[in-house]
């Protein structure tokens, strides 16, 4: 038995479109230790954001298995009771990070982190902090749709450390950064994970954050047009 914070077995995954079945991952297997950070790469379509869709719960494989903190979870079993573990996983200690930032429209961005922390029992007291670390502290009081993108994806960051996970997947975390900003976003993701010993999988098409990590899985060859 390994110390793994996150395992995946043999992970397939098909979509249909019309009559004809897709292959998308294809007998992929991954294994994370508690701090460690992992690069999925490959390009456009090859797969990442349906595995770390996978890996947290909101999409099904066809076959294999994930074993993340502890749980196990089965290919294709879906029902309440896993549905529900897959979400208590989230709201406590998997923190999503992904392309639609996922904010409240209606709560400030400074709302917003402190709802993620305090839903996942942490202390909302380092909400503003958690903004200024991702230099957007000054925007703490504007709404969602008043900030771009980029700015979003901070809030979204800010929101997943603010929840003291044991585990981040983020989603092209740089992807609508400029360089400049993206290398100061990279700098604070892996302080603050070192920092706080959590788990990191990215999926990313930027080769300078692959880099940073210790693993990295290509799905590149997967990919099928
Ligand atoms: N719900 C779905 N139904 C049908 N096909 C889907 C669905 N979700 C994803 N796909 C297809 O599966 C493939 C993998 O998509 P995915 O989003 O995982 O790729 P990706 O590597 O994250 O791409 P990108 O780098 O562009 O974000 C693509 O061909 C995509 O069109």
């Amino acid at each position: 038995m390994t110390d793994a914070l996150l395992t995946a077995c043999n992970l397939t995954k098909q979509f249909r479109s019309g009559t004809q079945r897709v292959p998308v991952l294809d007998d992929i297997s991954l294994e994370l230790s508690r701090g460690g950070s992992l690069a999925l790469t490959g390009r456009s379509g090859s797969g990442k954001s349906t595995l770390l869709n996978i890996l947290c719960g909101l999409e099904a494989p066809d076959a294999g298995s994930v074993r993340v903190l502890g749980q196990q979870f089965e290919g294709t079993a879906s029902n309440a009771r896993i549905e529900s573990r897959w979400a208590t996983l989230r709201r406590q200690q998997i923190g999503v990070v992904f392309q639609e930032a996922n904010l409240m429209p209606a709560l400030s961005l400074l709302d917003n982190v402190r709802l993620r922390a305090r839903l996942a029992g942490q202390d909302q007291e380092n909400s503003q902090d958690w903004l200024a670390r991702l230099d957007i502290g000054e925007l703490a009081h504007r709404y969602p749709d008043q900030v771009s993108g980029g700015q979003r994806q901070r809030a979204a960051l800010a929101m997943a450390f603010a929840m003291k996970p044991s585990l981040i997947l983020a989603d092209e975390p740089t992807g609508s950064l400029d360089r400049h900003t993206a290398e100061a976003v990279i700098e604070q993701l892996f302080e603050l994970q070192s920092r706080y010993g959590c788990g990191l999988v990215l999926a990313t098409h930027d080769s300078e954050l692959a880099a940073r990590c210790g693993q990295r899985l290509d799905l590149g060859h997967l990919s099928r047009d």
